[in-house]
């Protein structure tokens, strides 16, 4: 369920990693709290960068970012930080314990809970993410879909209030991506979280509330997933390709047998069951 409050909001943000390569101009945008955004665009056209000003890794040359009604400033950042968790796209470079225990407890540890607490929260966060029979085990021991799982489990453990993707899942095969993608939506259901996923995946952008289209640092669209999927245009421009099933409605209209562009999985089935079954 969305929340009434805002996660976000960000009055003409810009920002340059040097005076000659601006970035980001101008983003003015507003997260509902329980929202889930996915942050869409060609490569390079400031997706991570955006996601790391408002993580708080890098500060806004002009405009501002308010978090949860908290301006994001030198001041609040280290109280700000800990409500927001971020996934990157290599687990690898998520590692920091020795164990997946360890590794887990690990952010837990820098915010002074009780040792009962820690244990619980890290036996809790393991069941969720099914990962409870891997505590003892070497990150090198483990596949790229088990590392994801670890690497969000040690976020939630710290119970962030927003969680930002980026690219969490496009170094997974199939099957674990799929997988990340339930969790992201088991998430979603929860409530609990805003989530912001930067991706190229169609499941994931579908399974989202709305998509933010950068490209060339500024905001080009900002509307339904199933609106981007209907516009062709604008996927061509992010060089996104539409789920298989908006694809398969599109076809079936080329050939004459007309279905609201846009559909998703099961009212694609649901509709081709009604003409079928009408014939
Ligand atoms: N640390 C950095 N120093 C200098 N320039 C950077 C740095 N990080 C990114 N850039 C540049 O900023 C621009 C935006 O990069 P960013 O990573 O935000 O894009 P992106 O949309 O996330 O791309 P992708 O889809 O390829 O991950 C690019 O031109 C990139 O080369």
């Amino acid at each position: 369920m969305e929340g009434t409050g805002l996660a976000f909001e960000l009055q003409q943000v810009s920002f340059a990693y040097g005076p000659e390569q601006p970035v980001l101009g101008d983003v003015t945008l507003d997260i509902l709290q329980g929202s889930w955004v996915s942050l869409v665009g060609p490569n390079g056209c400031g997706k991570s960068t955006l996601a790391k000003l408002l993580g708080g890794l890098l500060a806004v040359n002009s405009g501002s970012i308010i978090v949860e009604g908290t301006p994001l400033l030198r001041e609040t950042v280290q109280q700000i930080r800990p409500r927001i968790g971020m996934v990157f796209q290599n687990p690898d470079n998520q590692f920091i314990g020795a164990t997946v225990e360890e590794d887990i407890a690990f952010g837990l540890e820098g915010r002074c809970l009780p040792r009962a607490e820690m244990v619980e929260r890290v036996k809790r966060y393991a069941d969720k993410l099914e990962i409870g029979h891997l505590l003892a085990k070497h990150p090198a021991e483990l596949s790229g879909g088990q590392k994801q799982r670890v690497a969000v489990a040690a976020i939630l453990a710290m119970e962030p209030g927003i969680v930002i993707f980026d690219e969490a899942s496009s170094m997974l095969d199939e099957k674990a991506r799929g997988e990340l993608l339930n969790i992201l939506r088991e998430m979603k259901h929860s409530g609990k979280y805003t989530m912001i996923s930067i991706t190229h995946d169609a499941e994931e952008i579908m399974a989202s509330d709305r998509a933010i289209v950068l490209r060339d640092g500024r905001i080009a669209a900002d509307l339904k997933p199933r609106d981007l999927f209907g516009d062709e245009e604008l996927l061509d421009s992010c060089r996104l390709i539409a789920p298989y099933e908006v694809r398969l409605v599109r076809e079936l209209c080329r050939q004459g047998i007309r279905l609201p562009a846009g559909y998703c999985g099961e009212e694609v089935a649901e509709a081709l069951w009604q003409l079928y079954s009408n014939k």
